[in-house]
């Protein structure tokens, strides 16, 4: 592989421009990681020693062609009584069958590896993806979601571009350069020492070097995040950037990232060119060196003219994989990095973790939500909520309210089982949440965000993911329930509508309606709904109130209001206010009690008038 290409690939790696790490794993040494890579991912090693034999196998091959010309020049051309031509033919006969032989072993050599690369690499992607869904909602939160996404891929990649290449090169090189060595040996141990004797300052600079190009090609990829950053913040914001007038200034942002992404990238491809040229030129001194004393030995009679012109391939077969070495440890450094961002993820425990098959199965059925004590504090934050005990009762309808940062939607991550409180119990029916079985806590439990994912699919596919198993005419009924057939037939295509990515092509309203049916499809016991802040027009509001009527009915529900019209009209009103619960009651109790809740009514009603 060209320095070029590895260049352009360790810029795509670095796409993300991510350099937060989850988990301790950067501080794995490099063999830790190395073993705990292949421990993740068995199938690299599995008969591993199968193909390591046949790479050695086809190596031999290579050496073959040397072996030849030896016996060529020795026994066919300078044969005693003059040249043999049917000698030389046979042993090129020979040579040819025993090439394609070899050339055979080769090909599978490469095939095993390709395999046991993606097998083994793919294992890792579903560990680490699995991984990634036991982790809380706070570990994946905001920004390292990014890096997530490029944990399982891009990193996952760069293991993957060693293993199949890098790995077939060090297979192969180890192999040619153990075979060559042998044979080199077998003809001339003096030449053989003087080709090691030359090798020794090649390795000393690919030392020197190593770490200097690791550096260069570092730089290039925090170039190229930082470029990458300034692009897509270019293009997030273009209304904000054409909305305030200040082109000038993003242009000036990205030319530069440009500029130094140009400089960096120049910088390290010239220290490449250096180490390639430094390798050729290695390869040419040896061969001279090689020469000047083979002749010599030869003329004492030492050596066979044949058997230096066989050392001569020898050296050539030597030197290529010694001048190799700087790339292949240039994989292998960019692949340990990848591991160890990949066992980073793998490694962190999850901090939310299912009881799995110990866990209880909670019967269907009206749900009672204890809060007992419970606090919670965000990994190195202050508390944001604090003595919190709470009892609601099933099938009522309640509503948290609470300025914002009091800790509502914290109070509802917490009951629906996102992230466990740090102190106190959170119960349903009695049962402590984190003994409930994921499976059993998610049929009964269904939570509505602010902004439901939807997918690039059908309103009917996103509909359906409440509810996997649910037939087309489940998901009818449940829109009739809704009220929602008349939203559908003004659709272009009723149920069959696509949504478009993130659900693009449908309005903030729609893609409300769109979470409702889905938890409605679900059928759960308990709901909580952060409403959605985003205004909506009258009829689609009005549509969305109807459709959280049926939604809500029968069932235990918990809305995190944002319009206190939603806790006017709920049975029962929590007051959230710095982290605490200071009110609990119905709305015409607590409206005029003077509290916390008296003046957030207040000025809503202001609000409302104006
Ligand atoms: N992931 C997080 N990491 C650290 N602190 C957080 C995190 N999420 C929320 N907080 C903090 O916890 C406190 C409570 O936040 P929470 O989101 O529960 O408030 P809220 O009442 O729902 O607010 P809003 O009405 O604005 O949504 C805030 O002070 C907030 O800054």
């Amino acid at each position: 592989m060209t320095t070029t290409t590895r260049a352009a690939r360790d810029d795509e790696h670095d796409a993300t421009g991510e350099s937060s790490e989850i988990g301790g794993s950067h501080d794995l040494s490099t063999w830790a990681t190395l073993k705990r890579g292949l421990e993740l991912s068995p199938e690299l090693v599995k008969g591993l020693w199968v193909t390591v034999a046949l790479a050695i196998f086809a190596t031999l091959g290579k050496v073959l062609i040397p072996f030849v010309v030896q016996q060529a020049t020795d026994h066919g051309i300078l044969a005693e009584g003059g040249a043999d031509v049917d000698f030389v033919l046979r042993a090129v006969l020979l040579a040819a069958g025993a090439i394609i032989f070899t050339g055979l072993a080769q090909y599978v050599v490469n095939v095993r590896l390709f395999k046991a690369a993606e097998s083994g690499l793919a294992t890792l992607r579903l560990t680490a993806f699995r991984h990634i869904h036991d982790l809380s909602v706070l570990t994946q939160s905001t920004e390292r979601r990014g890096s997530l996404v490029a944990r399982v891929t891009n990193d996952v990649d760069t293991i993957s571009m060693f293993v199949q290449f890098g790995g077939i090169m060090l297979l192969v090189s180890s192999a040619q350069i153990l075979v060559a060595t042998i044979l080199m040996v077998f003809y001339s141990p003096i030449l053989a020492g003087v080709v090691y004797l030359c090798v020794i300052p090649l390795v000393v600079l690919i030392t020197k070097f190593q770490p200097m190009l690791g550096r260069a090609y570092g730089a290039v990829r925090v170039r190229v995040g930082e470029l990458l950053g300034a692009v897509s913040e270019s293009i997030v914001g273009a209304v904000t950037i054409r909305a305030y007038g200040v082109e000038n200034r993003t242009e000036q942002r990205i030319d530069g990232a440009i500029e130094n992404h140009r400089a960096a990238a120049i910088k390290a491809q010239i220290r490449s060119v250096i180490a390639f040229v430094s390798g050729q030129a290695f390869g040419g001194i040896t061969t001279a060196i090689v020469l000047v004393v083979g002749t010599v030995l030869a003329a004492n009679d030492q050596m066979s003219l044949g058997q230096l012109l066989a050392f001569l391939f020898l050296v050539n077969l030597f030197t290529q994989p010694v001048q190799q070495a700087t790339e292949i440890f240039n994989e292998l450094q960019n692949a340990v990095a990848g591991w160890r961002r990949v066992i980073g993820v793998i490694d962190t425990p999850a901090d939310v973790s299912d009881p799995g098959e110990a866990g209880v199965q909670l019967p269907r059925g009206p749900i009672t939500v204890q809060f007992e004590d419970v606090a919670y504090s965000y990994p190195g934050g202050d508390r944001v909520l604090q003595d919190v005990t709470l009892t609601l009762e099933p099938q009522t309808r309640v509503a948290v309210v609470g300025e914002t940062g009091s800790g509502k939607t914290t109070l509802a991550k917490l009951l629906t089982r996102l992230m466990d409180p740090s102190e106190g119990r959170v119960l349903i029916d009695g049962v402590d949440l984190r003994e409930i079985a994921f499976s059993s806590l998610r049929r009964r439990i269904v939570m509505v965000p602010q902004e439901g994912f939807l997918f690039d699919q059908s309103l009917m596919e996103n509909i359906r993911f409440g509810r996997p198993e649910a037939e087309n005419e489940d998901i009818e009924l449940a829109m009739t329930e809704l009220g929602l057939d008349p939203w559908l037939s003004g659709l272009p295509m009723g149920l069959a509508t696509q949504v478009g990515q993130r659900g693009e092509s449908l309005s903030a309203g729609e893609r409300q309606l769109v979470a409702i049916a889905r938890a409605y499809l679900a059928d759960p016991d308990l709901l909580v709904l952060d409403e959605a802040t985003s205004a909506v027009d009258p009829a689609t509001e009005v549509r969305i109130q109807r459709a959280l009527e049926g939604l809500t009915r029968g069932r235990t529900s918990v809305a995190i209001a944002h319009r206190l019209s939603t806790a006017e009209a709920a049975d029962v009103v929590v007051v959230v206010d710095k982290g605490r619960i200071v009110a609990v009651g119905p709305h015409h109790e607590l409206v005029n009690a003077g509290g916390v809740y008296t003046r957030m009514h207040a000025s809503w009603a202001v609000q409302q008038q104006g």
